[in-house]
């Protein structure tokens, strides 16, 4: 925890250029993450959300300009254990227990068993700690995709829509635990597509078309533009946008 209060940018992005497949997909971003915040990221499908989060962990090359993660080049080697990722797609062993799968990712950072039992719990899975993957519903094999990256306390948490799919107890519990990892210092970084989520975070990062809208807390934004909820603060900026 401590090298990420050092830094003054848990992460920091400056003209972050990416291509996918020959195509330009981020337009030259501009970023920073303090240590310790709960940052959502927003926007339509397709906009660059999970290829700026590949980026951030290491797995996504980049173009030109620059992007730092705890004061380190991102994909540096050094980050390995510092940085944890859940995508999309779940990252477990199917015919693994949750149990078995947790403390293999505990292992691979170095972790012990008081920290897999703290994880089984803040996920609340313990009671099903020996349950099979592969035999688990959607929402419970997420938590414990979850639970993986979550093991060890890394300083910077990359979440891919890690609430999918999950009912609003199990959400509501989950986003408590995000903030308590952020009060220790953890710096996360979340994305949704969800719009009511966007209360949950410290500040939004709203992007359109691999370039961002807005980067403030979400009733900074609504003052901005009138707008009720969430949602349609979103609308509107991005409408403003289209029309400018
Ligand atoms: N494996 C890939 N190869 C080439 N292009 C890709 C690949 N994955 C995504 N892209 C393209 O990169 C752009 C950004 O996609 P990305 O997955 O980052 O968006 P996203 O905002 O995460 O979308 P969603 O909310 O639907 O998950 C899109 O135009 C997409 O078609």
């Amino acid at each position: 925890m401590l090298n990420s209060t050092l830094v003054e940018s848990a992460v920091s992005a400056r003209a972050l250029v990416v291509h996918r497949a020959g195509n330009e997909v981020l337009h030259g971003l501009e970023m920073d993450l303090a240590p310790g915040s709960v940052t959502g990221l927003l926007g339509p499908s397709g906009c660059g959300k999970t290829t700026l989060m590949r980026a951030m962990v290491g797995v996504q090359r980049i173009t030109s300009g620059s992007l730092t993660v705890l004061g380190r080049p991102a994909a540096d080697e050094a980050l390995r254990r510092r940085v944890a990722y859940t995508s999309q797609t779940l990252s477990v062993y199917r015919d693994l227990s949750i149990r078995d799968n947790v403390a293999h990712f505990a292992r691979l950072v170095g972790a012990g068993p008081d920290d897999v039992a703290r994880t089984l719990d803040a996920v609340e899975l313990t009671a099903l700690a020996g349950r099979r993957v592969e035999i688990l519903s959607g929402g419970q094999a997420s938590r414990a995709s979850l639970a993986c990256a979550l093991v060890g306390s890394p300083e910077l948490l990359v979440l891919d829509e890690p609430t999918v799919g999950l009912d609003p107890l199990t959400r509501e519990s989950l986003w408590e635990h995000f903030h308590a990892l952020a009060r220790q210092g953890t710096t996360l970084l979340v994305s949704s597509h969800v719009m009511d989520e966007a209360t949950r975070c410290d500040s939004i990062l709203l992007m359109r078309e691999g370039h961002f809208l807005a980067h403030a807390p979400i009733d900074e934004l609504q003052e901005r533009t009138g707008a009720a909820t969430p949602e349609d603060t979103f609308l509107t900026l991005i409408k403003q946008e289209v029309a400018a």
